[in-house]
């Protein structure tokens, strides 16, 4: 059996929400933590996608990791890949999306991709270039206060410019409402005037459904979840497509907790929405720098409360900002991955089996130190955030990674329901 769609992710978090936005369409999608080793065998699938933790690393880290997987994927015998990163397009000046594009480019004997972190169904569009998320900018909206990556610049052509080895052109949306052909047109054209990367402008699902049109055949595509809507019917139309399934609900035994590292407004909003309802505890990183037991205490709380429990380290951007002055930016950002993930891991061997994690370095974290090598996709919560199964220590348990933004304010609660908790 060939893979016939790839993908590699630069978080965990954004590697669920693609792989749901593949489940709905009918694929059946497997994510792989890591790039795996040589025993590692892949459960059956039309898609694989391989989540790294590469968004904040090193770009050097990031490229050679992306690398391994993109050669990986090639030796499943994909015929397309993805590189998924951030509907927000996060990322610093260093990268990691330019950098890690340029060395898939190059490593795919290629010189033109497609540059597309729209996704309608959460609200990031894009028009002249600019990305909006809800009604505002991307620099006036609230990830110009993002712990790790404040984006500070809503020109998407900007951006890819100032991380990348080559320009970047334009797509504008009465061009994309032309039709597939016409966008195939403007690439070609803007490919023979030197361009590297286009940005096609994008405001609503059937803009992706044209864009996933114009892309077939396009050895490396990038964006968000929403580019990859349309992939799946070009492989329709060529008949390498089987049936679809529905994706289940996965079995898991233990009690739910939720875990937030995400600083994001969405996220601060969720936690508001159920402190007053659960037993919450809040982690303070300056207890964590001063050597505390934070994790046992962690673990005797979440022993002595009963129901779902809420665990989060999450701040306003006034006291994220304190913390990183005192501790570093990397530092406060690792401090809190870490204490989190130890939390996790500790939970799962007290019995606890549905996990809600919310944020993407969060997520990968407790991916890690949980130690799970693949997840399979199941039904979704919101847009863009699935539960995924996974079996460890030969239980299974269930993990709903949230990307930081997304979800209503009653999304922790909505989650745990469909296990009717
Ligand atoms: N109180 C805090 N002070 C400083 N940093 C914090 C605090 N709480 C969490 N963090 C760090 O902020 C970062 C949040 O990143 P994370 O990727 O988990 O969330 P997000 O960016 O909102 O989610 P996503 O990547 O899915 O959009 C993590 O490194 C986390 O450890
Ligand atoms: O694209 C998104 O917004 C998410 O999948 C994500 O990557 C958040 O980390």
């Amino acid at each position: 059996m060939q893979n016939i769609l790839g993908a590699i992710a630069d978080d965990f978090t954004g590697a669920t929400d693609l792989c749901s936005t593949w489940v709905k369409a009918g694929l059946r999608v497997i994510q792989v933590i890591g790039v795996p080793g040589p025993d590692f065998i892949p459960a059956e699938a039309d898609a694989i996608v391989i989540a790294l933790k590469s968004r904040t690393i090193a770009p050097d880290q990031a490229i050679a990791q992306s690398l391994a997987a993109l050669e990986w994927l090639r030796g499943q015998g994909v015929r397309q890949v993805l590189f998924k990163y951030c509907s927000t397009f996060d990322s610093t000046p260093q990268g990691n999306i330019g950098p890690v594009t340029d060395a898939l480019l190059d490593a795919l004997g290629s010189d033109f991709t497609v540059v597309s972190p729209a996704f309608p169904g959460n609200g990031r569009t894009i028009y002249k270039g600019n990305l909006f998320v809800g009604d505002l900018p991307l620099a006036e909206s609230s990830m110009k206060d993002h712990p790790l990556t404040p984006m500070r610049d809503s020109s998407l052509i900007r951006l890819m410019d100032a991380q990348s080895r080559g320009r970047t052109g334009l797509v504008p949306l009465q061009t994309l409402r032309r039709g597939p052909a016409a966008v195939t047109k403007a690439f070609e054209e803007l490919r023979a005037q030197g361009f590297r990367y286009v940005v096609p402008d994008a405001v609503e699902d059937q803009d992706m459904m044209i864009l996933g049109k114009a892309l077939d055949g396009m050895a490396l595509v990038t964006g968000g979840s929403a580019v990859a809507m349309g992939l799946p019917a070009n492989l329709r139309e060529s008949g390498e497509l089987g049936a679809g399934m529905a994706p289940r609900l996965p079995r898991a035994d233990g009690r739910p907790v939720v875990i937030a590292g995400s600083c994001s407004a969405a996220t601060r909003a969720q936690i508001a929405h159920v402190v007053p309802l659960w037993p919450s505890l809040k982690i303070e990183i300056d207890r964590i720098a001063a050597g505390e037991d934070v994790v046992g205490q962690a673990m005797k709380w979440a022993d002595d409360q009963s129901g779902p429990i809420l665990i989060y380290g999450s701040s306003d951007p006034v006291e994220v900002a304190e913390n990183q002055r005192r501790h570093g930016i990397q530092a406060a950002g690792e401090m809190m991955e870490r204490t989190l993930s130890d939390i996790a891991r500790g939970l799962f061997a007290q019995g606890f089996g549905k996990f809600l994690v919310a944020g993407g370095e969060t997520s990968g974290a407790v991916i890690s130190a949980l130690g799970l090598g693949q997840l399979v996709i199941g039904p979704e919560v919101c847009p863009g955030v699935p539960w995924c199964g996974a079996t460890l220590d030969g239980r299974d348990l269930a993990l709903c990674l949230k990307s930081g933004n997304f979800g209503g304010a009653d999304m922790f609660a909505a989650a745990l329901e469909m296990f009717d908790v």
